[in-house]
């Protein structure tokens, strides 16, 4: 037989290495706080939060890490590491659509890790006026779901709002049925909000029916619903249920296996090109003949990657629609800032929303 390490040896290395990884951190988190000391000497106390840094650190661990564990293990525990020195540095305020336990949540978790004080608020309105009005220094908001297209009324907010988007970040979105009682027979009615009742349109078509089907203002709060109501159940995230003590009595009911909603991150401040970067532009042409030509041509000639782009009134007129675009780059890169530039003179209308680091979780 091989010969095995007895468990007390091994044991000894392990608590030898924790101690060697607990003074690195602390090591870190004071560097953090050194960091923050110069920020406020160069009068930067604003920017504490650096969504290109925090992406390029990340990036950079991925690349760094050897195994054995896997590259996403590596890059949450430095996720984890960065929250809390972001945290000995200044406290962030972070608003998400509440209550707890939405899929809201879980993106502002994952973006900013657990070290943030994420805050709910009631409507995607909500959100937006307390990143405006200095409530919360940044806000996290969904905007397109794969199954069920974009979320229009982030869209129109963006409009008459002067926020940036500082940073995205992609959720796997997962739906469970929940409810008190464990006899599927007795639900006679079903909570959720009616973009996770989209999702699982067929599922439900097929296993309920002749059930109602009730839209509320959120999944959380479909949970709550059917923690109080005898009879009923939800549709929401795991979060939730254990949020309200809910049995899962049916998981990963969405109709496509991928069902993913990307989420934004919104604030005040902009972020600095890193090299692999989104931005987002809003732009209105009028109805002027080739306009759709006017604004891809410029993309196309000097190479840009365009993501994205979706059509919404402008509610300035019957008939009028602004363009949201996303395309590849950083509004800084020089080929993205010649394709802007012929594009402002191509169209009426151009807001830059804000350009961001890629996902990296
Ligand atoms: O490099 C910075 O500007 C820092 O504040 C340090 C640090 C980090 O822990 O690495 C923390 C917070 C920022 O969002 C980015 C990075």
């Amino acid at each position: 037989m091989a010969s095995i390490t007895p468990l007390n040896e091994l044991r000894e290395k392990i608590d030898s290495i924790d101690q060697q990884i607990l003074e690195l951190i602390n090591l870190r988190a004071s560097c953090a706080m050194e960091v923050a000391k110069t920020k406020i000497a160069l009068g930067e106390q604003g920017t504490f939060y650096r969504p290109d840094r925090e992406s390029l650190v990340l990036r950079r661990i991925k690349e760094l890490n050897q195994g054995p564990l896997p590259d996403q293990t590596a890059v949450r525990f430095f996720r984890e590491l960065m929250s809390s020195c972001l945290a000995l540095e200044k406290p962030l305020d972070v608003a998400y659509l509440g209550p707890e336990g939405t899929f809201t949540q879980q993106a502002v978790l994952k973006h900013f890790g657990n070290a943030v004080k994420a805050v709910p608020a009631a409507t995607i309105n909500d959100i937006f006026s307390a990143v405006e009005n200095g409530g919360c220094q940044f806000g996290v908001v969904p905007v397109e779901n794969s199954t069920e297209g974009v979320i229009s009324y982030t869209f129109d907010r963006f409009l008459g709002s002067s926020l940036n988007i500082c940073g995205e970040v992609e959720i796997q979105i997962h739906q469970n049925l929940m409810g008190l009682v464990k006899d599927k027979a007795q639900i006679t009615e079903i909570f959720s909000h009616q973009q996770s009742l989209a999702q699982c349109r067929q599922w439900l078509e097929k296993n309920f029916s002749h059930v109602k089907q009730t839209a509320v203002s959120s999944n959380a709060e479909a949970a709550r619903l059917a923690s109080v109501n005898a009879n009923t159940a939800a549709i929401a995230g795991r979060p939730a249920a254990e949020l309200y003590h809910l049995i899962i009595l049916d998981k990963n009911i969405e109709d496509e296996q991928d069902n993913t909603t990307r989420f934004i991150i919104i604030g005040k401040q902009a972020s600095a090109s890193t090299g692999n970067d989104k931005t987002s532009l809003v732009v209105s042409t009028g109805n002027q003949p080739g306009a759709l030509y006017k604004i891809l041509e410029p993309f196309a000639r000097f190479g840009i990657g365009m993501l994205h782009i979706e059509s919404r009134p402008s509610r300035q007129g019957l008939w009028d629609y602004v363009f949201f675009i996303d395309i590849e780059g950083h509004s800084e890169d020089e080929q993205v800032a010649k394709a802007l530039d012929i594009l402002r003179d191509n169209v009426s209308m151009l807001k830059l929303l804000g350009s961001y680091p890629r996902a990296v979780l």
